[in-house]
């Protein structure tokens, strides 16, 4: 990938720092575009390991994504259901999971097919959850006509349950196992505000392949300083093979682009993601964080693994999550947006900079909280986190 060096060089010594709390799609003035085309997306992939995967998540992460595009659009108070634990799930979570399952079992039907996944069909097997079946049911076979192929069959209810349900692996460390977030952030998706699909795959308990696909996100940076932008275009698909780099396209397929982190190195010129929901990561500590570092910038807040594909092509410097204590962190919330970050050159730890580990099953046993920066930015950061968390502890 002969462009690669030159984008690099093109992207060092690029200022991003993001203006003010950020809202996705209504109202929000999108930059100028920073990354531009490398070679075609054919080329690219077929020099890649795992392209026969990559090529199979691309298309079932794109086809979930339209899916979902549809339901957001014409959101209806039935399509929200609430799961035990009380967090939302919606037909299009359910319907997401069922396509990408149903893609990739059809693509790759030469291997053993595991795959760990969010959602269940617990619900939608009861007396109450038929119509709602139905009409997951209906969305999926809406969304793989629409692939203008004849190939895909026409799915039956039993189909699509038999579908969701292939996400009820366990993973682990040996073998391959596909992890799926259908939607994560649903809460913002039902806002109205940025969601992704995430998919990544395991390879004897590593990631080694991530999509994401973020349909709400502008093509463009969403960095402060760029707000003159001659396009309002939103949909971006990220996505990274072990030791390949990472990548991002369109989702209507129409740009391909190698990205990287940005190469800050003064903490002062940073901006920081983290989550629009105050109950999924501490605000106050990642503000006390961000004085520490001496970062100016607003915290930046959006929904899901989008923040990791705006970290990975430089929109921001910094992602801090801090969940609230008791939480259990999943594979399926960090497996793709990681694997994007670290293959753009960045660094996702917990907050004791270890790895994430996602060979122990679905959960990530992280020390605190989860942190994402590139390589100079990491010891300063890593810093302020445990002079942070030392005085939020000395303070109970
Ligand atoms: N109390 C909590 N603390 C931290 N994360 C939580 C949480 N409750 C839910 N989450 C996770 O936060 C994810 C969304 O992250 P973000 O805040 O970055 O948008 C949710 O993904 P889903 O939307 O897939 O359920 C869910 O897994
Ligand atoms: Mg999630
Ligand atoms: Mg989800
Ligand atoms: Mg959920």
């Amino acid at each position: 990938m002969g462009t690669a060096t030159t984008t690099r060089q093109w992207l060092r010594g690029r200022g991003i720092g993001v203006g003010s709390e950020w809202r996705l799609n209504k109202g929000i003035s999108v930059s100028r575009r920073r990354c531009w085309c490398s070679s075609p997306l054919t080329l690219v992939v077929s020099s890649m390991p795992y392209h026969k995967e990559l090529a199979a998540a691309n298309k079932a992460a794109t086809l979930a994504a339209r899916l979902c595009q549809k339901v957001q659009k014409a959101l209806l108070q039935s399509d929200v259901h609430s799961k035990s634990d009380k967090s939302p799930v919606t037909v299009a979570d359910y319907g997401s999971q069922a396509l990408v399952s149903y893609i990739l079992e059809r693509e790759l039907p030469s291997e053993p097919f595991s795959l760990v996944a969010e959602e269940d069909s617990g619900d939608l097997r009861k007396e109450s959850g038929q119509d709602t079946l139905k009409r997951i049911t209906e969305l999926v076979n809406d969304t793989l006509a629409s692939e203008g192929s004849n190939s895909f069959s026409t799915l039956t209810t039993d189909e699509v349950l038999r579908a969701i349900d292939n996400g009820k692996s366990e993973g682990g460390s040996v073998g391959r196992h596909w992890v799926l977030d259908p939607i994560d952030g649903t809460k913002g998706f039902v806002r109205g505000d940025q969601y992704a699909i995430a998919l990544g795959l395991l390879h004897e308990g590593k990631v080694v392949l991530g999509v994401l696909a973020c349909p709400n996100l502008p093509l463009a940076s969403i960095g402060h300083n760029q707000q003159h932008s001659s396009s309002n275009e939103v949909g971006c698909l990220f996505f990274a093979t072990v030791g390949d780099g990472a990548y991002m396209q369109a989702l209507n397929g129409s740009t391909q682009t190698r990205v990287h982190v940005t190469a800050i190195d003064n903490p002062e010129e940073a901006s920081f993601f983290e989550s629009f929901e105050a109950a999924h990561s501490s605000h106050d500590l990642s503000s006390s964080i961000a004085e520490k570092l001496g970062v100016k910038a607003p915290p930046v807040r959006i929904d899901s693994q989008a923040k990791y594909g705006a970290l990975s092509r430089g929109d921001g410097a910094i992602y801090l999550r801090f969940p609230h204590k008791g939480y259990r962190e999943k594979i399926w919330d960090h497996a793709a947006g990681s694997i994007v970050v670290s293959e753009a050159g960045g660094i996702v730890s917990d907050a004791a900079g270890n790895p994430l580990d996602f060979s122990k099953g679905k959960f990530l046993d992280v020390a605190s909280g989860i942190i994402v920066t590139n390589q100079k930015l990491m010891p300063s950061l890593l810093k302020a986190v445990k002079e942070a968390l030392n005085e939020k502890a000395s303070s109970l």
